[in-house]
């Protein structure tokens, strides 16, 4: 019964993690919501954010398609079994995947092919330790992958863009954080959360990093001088002017945690690791008899409910202003749009990725683009009873990575629009402008009110790169999206990284001694 329970709790513990964000969380981005200004794009971002998040927990489902890469942190009693709690994970791991709660997200590196069920080497993680208490802890965080892209690692000294001369001290430290917010720019998903590990080798540091992930949002640091300097990061961090999806505005990041190691006397780095608003992180508490669960932890304070349904009121205000396409979709009606404008799209799209832009750039496409629409989503599928695909959840994925590809392809095809998110380069802006194109930037992370806009699976191809990387061929009714990089060469993204590096400049001058 013991392994029964077992698998039972880790199971929970899944389901739990990628459905329903923990409170903490919550909070924080119900903080971030109130200082908003009503009408711009990041406080309409943050409405659907926080209308996804109720979307997750009325359906139990992923909020995130991207359910990342599972890492498990164990602490077992001295004598518990640590392999039969990794088989009880593998299991629990197979049976979440074919259930839809995760997403299948292991693919060998060298083929590229989907193990379909999110087994393989090095997949899940699993840390184990040992401690003196009487119970077996278990600390799960699906950590998606556009926001671990944006991890970074600095070794003191260094020169810093914006900021100048980064040294060893707390000085420097201080400036490596705020450079790393303003590098994620809006392509983790931001609002995010920062995990910051100060020492190790390369590799410590970056798990000390993880390990403040796992701290509550609302705690406070045991050094007075990493608390102050939480607080420091906290509030000039938002001053950079980045905003919810790297649109703009007040709310940049959503918690900053920083731990300490020793180093060796050569090296000194600074570690951070970047998490989405989508922090799905959730623990519990196994009776080493029994298997059970006794207790949830993070699960201090109030809970924050929010409406799975739109404000109607907001609908409405917003709706005067939406462009509606449809595709195939006219060069003519492309080179009207600029940006800043919300567009809706009713038809067909066609979701492509890492595997789909590859293939395009040296392959005929399985159907004519000319005029279509491109999303870059890795959505998580299902099959029905009666063999139709449904779909589960269907964020944006960060666009850059298909910079060195999108111009040429959308050139080739005829394909007028791209769906994805974080903005793309010089290249792509070329493009766009002289073939007559757009880039349109979704919510990222909100799979749950994006899935719902998806009427109806019309079709696939490529099913050889497995379900996140084929082509999925999709219906859709008002899936909102803001054009943030037009015809006529401009580009939002391009315009807050300069903003925000001026920004980022005005903190250059030395705050601790
Ligand atoms: O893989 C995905 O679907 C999304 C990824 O987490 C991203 O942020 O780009
Ligand atoms: S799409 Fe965004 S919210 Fe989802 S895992 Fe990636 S970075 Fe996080």
């Amino acid at each position: 019964m013991y392994f029964e329970n077992l698998k039972k709790s880790i199971y929970d513990l899944i389901v739990e993690t990628s459905t329903n964000l923990p409170k903490d969380v919550r909070r924080a981005i119900a903080k971030a919501t109130a200082s908003e200004n009503a009408g711009t794009r990041s406080a309409m971002s943050l409405a659907t954010i926080t209308q996804n998040i109720g979307m997750a927990d009325k359906e139990v489902s992923p909020i995130c398609q991207d359910t990342g890469l599972p890492t498990f942190k164990i602490k077992t009693p001295i004598a518990v079994n640590q392999l039969e709690i990794k088989a009880a994970i593998y299991e629990s791991m197979e049976l979440a995947t074919k259930n839809g709660k995760l997403r299948p997200n292991s693919v060998d590196s060298l083929t590229g092919e989907n193990s379909g069920n999110n087994l393989g080497a090095g997949t899940p993680v699993i840390k184990f330790e040992q401690w003196e208490k009487d119970y077996i802890d278990i600390r799960l965080i699906l950590k998606g992958g556009g926001c671990e892209n944006k991890n970074i690692q600095y070794s003191l000294p260094s020169e810093l863009e914006g900021l100048g001369r980064a040294g060893r001290d707390l000085d420097g430290i201080r400036k490596c954080i705020l450079h790393s917010v303003y590098q994620a720019q809006g392509q983790g998903c931001s609002a995010g959360f920062i995990g910051v590990g100060i020492g190790g080798d390369r590799s410590a540091g970056y798990d000390l990093a993880k390990e403040q992930l796992f701290r509550s949002v609302d705690d406070t640091n045991d050094i007075p001088e990493l608390a102050d300097l939480e607080d420091y990061i906290m509030e000039n961090a938002n001053k950079l002017g980045i905003g919810t999806m790297g649109f703009g505005g007040e709310t940049t990041l959503l918690g900053c945690k920083i731990g300490v190691m020793n180093r060796i006397p050569a090296s000194f780095f600074v570690s951070v690791a970047y998490n989405c608003w989508a922090f799905r992180r959730l623990a519990i508490s196994v009776s080493p008899n029994t298997g059970e669960i006794k207790e949830w932890q993070y699960q201090e304070g109030d809970k924050i409910n929010f409406k799975a349904e739109a404000d109607e009121q907001d609908e409405a205000a917003a709706a005067e202003e939406v462009i509606t396409l449809q595709a195939p979709i006219t060069e003519e009606a492309i080179r009207q749009l600029k940006v800043g404008d919300v567009v809706q799209i009713n038809g067909m799209m066609y979701t492509g990725r890492d595997a789909i832009h590859k293939y395009l750039s040296t392959n005929d496409a399985p159907i004519d683009l000319n005029g279509q629409i491109i999303y870059h989503c890795g959505p998580v599928m299902l099959k029905d009873k009666d063999g139709n695909w449904q779909v589960k959840a269907a964020g944006p994925t960060t666009s850059i990575r298909e910079e060195p590809y999108q111009g040429d392809i959308m050139k080739r095809f005829g394909i007028r629009a791209v769906i994805g998110k974080g903005g793309m380069g010089a290249k792509t802006l070329k493009a766009l402008e002289e073939h007559g194109g757009v880039y349109l930037n979704a919510i990222g992370g909100a799979a749950q009110y994006y899935a719902d806009c998806i009427k109806s699976v019309e079709g696939v191809d490529l099913m050889q790169f497995g379900i996140p990387e084929a082509m999925w061929h999709l219906k859709v009714e008002g899936f909102k999206a803001v054009v943030t990089m037009d015809a006529h060469g401009n580009s939002l993204h391009k315009d807050i990284e300069m903003s925000s590096l001026e920004k980022l400049a005005q903190f250059k001058d030395r705050v601790y001694k």
